[in-house]
């Protein structure tokens, strides 16, 4: 009976491998692409742009900061692989014009030809209490790092279409798969491109299109550095359960993902055991990813019943030691 049972497990596994080139993406060829990245001028997105032009790619960066895009194109210009490699630099807000951000992108194909690889890594961060959190920040997060991330992508969906290639890809964070004390108006945002990426993948896979999320975690970067200022004591206390990467590093993994079209990206250990945790009903990209998420999900929250655990004991903790030092305050 035992006997049966393993044969049969052992033949479904091998059947789902037999079926896996169906499910597995072609490998999207780097050299002579034309990449798009908004965000691009700072941290992440501009470690991502320099990886991209490593590998050949022509390269166009989106953000507002003309000054910063100009310094950031020499920066990626002396890695160039070949001569005839472009870096193309667009000052615009991603998150403001719908027809603008449209135009841009005409534009910008029109120069360095159809975008193959779009990489939506425009965002920014306030962390605080919920009460102590200005209105129009939620307001504004979401109009960056979600809207931010709609309007490009919308802008360059048809022409991809047509082609029957393209890559997108989101830049989500940790925080888009749990919310944590101080988060409320970011993770909202990261967890809202997450919904927008299942959505839209189902929509373009017979064209040929993939699309990535990135769940990166505290990465070394300008924006991580002023988020860092404000931040409340529970949010730093319970985000240094995880270090704190190098953005070199957080873009290495995010391009290799794009490349290979899986749905989902994450760095680390954590960012490992999280995304097994939180893959719901996102798509699969390789047989080993949907035998890992069956096998592992388990055990995977049990763990995260720790770390809730854990976190749950600092955010009271703070609260005590904030009220003791309040009392003492008056009593003084
Ligand atoms: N660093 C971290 O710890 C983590 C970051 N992330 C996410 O990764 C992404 C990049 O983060 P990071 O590298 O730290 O950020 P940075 O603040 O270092 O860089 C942000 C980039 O986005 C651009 N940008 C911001 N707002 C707009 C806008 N409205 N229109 C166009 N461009 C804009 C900025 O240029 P300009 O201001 O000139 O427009 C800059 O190029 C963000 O989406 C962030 O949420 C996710 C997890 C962890
Ligand atoms: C089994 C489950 C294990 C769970 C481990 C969880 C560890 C949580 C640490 C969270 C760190 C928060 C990252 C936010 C980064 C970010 O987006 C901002 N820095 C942007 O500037």
């Amino acid at each position: 009976m035992l006997l049966l049972a393993v044969a049969f497990i052992v033949a479904f596994v091998l059947l789902l491998y037999m079926v896996s080139p169906l499910i597995s993406p072609k490998p999207l060829k780097l050299p002579g692409a034309h990449v798009v990245v908004t965000g691009g001028s700072s941290g992440i997105g501009k470690c991502i742009a320099i990886e991209c032009y490593k590998q050949g790619a022509f390269i166009t960066l989106i953000a507002r900061d003309e000054n910063k895009l100009l310094q950031t194109k020499k920066e990626i210009e002396k890695y160039s692989v070949n001569d005839k490699q472009v870096v193309l630099c667009i000052s615009v807000d991603v998150s403001k014009d719908y027809e603008l951000v449209e135009n841009v992108l005409k534009q910008a194909q029109e120069k360095l030809g159809p975008v193959d690889l779009l990489v939506n890594c425009a965002g920014t961060s306030v962390t605080g209490k919920f009460e102590d959190i200005e209105v129009n920040s939620f307001e504004r997060l979401m109009g960056v790092n979600y809207l931010g991330s709609v309007y490009p992508s919308r802008a360059v969906i048809a022409t991809m279409k047509e082609r029957r290639m393209g890559r997108i890809v989101f830049v989500s964070s940790q925080a888009g798969q749990l919310g944590l004390f101080g988060y409320t108006a970011y993770s909202p945002t990261k967890f809202a491109l997450r919904g927008l990426a299942e959505a839209l993948q189902m929509e373009v896979k017979p064209y040929n299109i993939y699309v990535t999320v990135a769940y990166p975690p505290d990465t070394d970067t300008p924006g991580f550095a002023e988020e860092s200022k404000t931040k409340p004591l529970e949010t730093k206390l319970i985000s240094e359960t995880s270090s704190v990467c190098q953005a070199e590093q957080v873009a290495r993994v995010i391009v290799k993902d794009a490349i290979q079209g899986n749905f989902n990206s994450s760095v680390g250990s954590d960012g490992y055991m999280l995304s097994i945790l939180t893959s719901g009903m996102s798509p699969v990209t390789s047989i080993t990813e949907g035998l890992q998420q069956v096998v592992c999900m388990g055990i995977f929250r049990i763990i995260g019943l720790f770390y809730l655990g854990s976190f749950d004991s600092i955010v009271r903790r703070c609260m005590m030691q904030r009220e003791k030092s309040e009392s003492a305050d008056k009593t003084e």
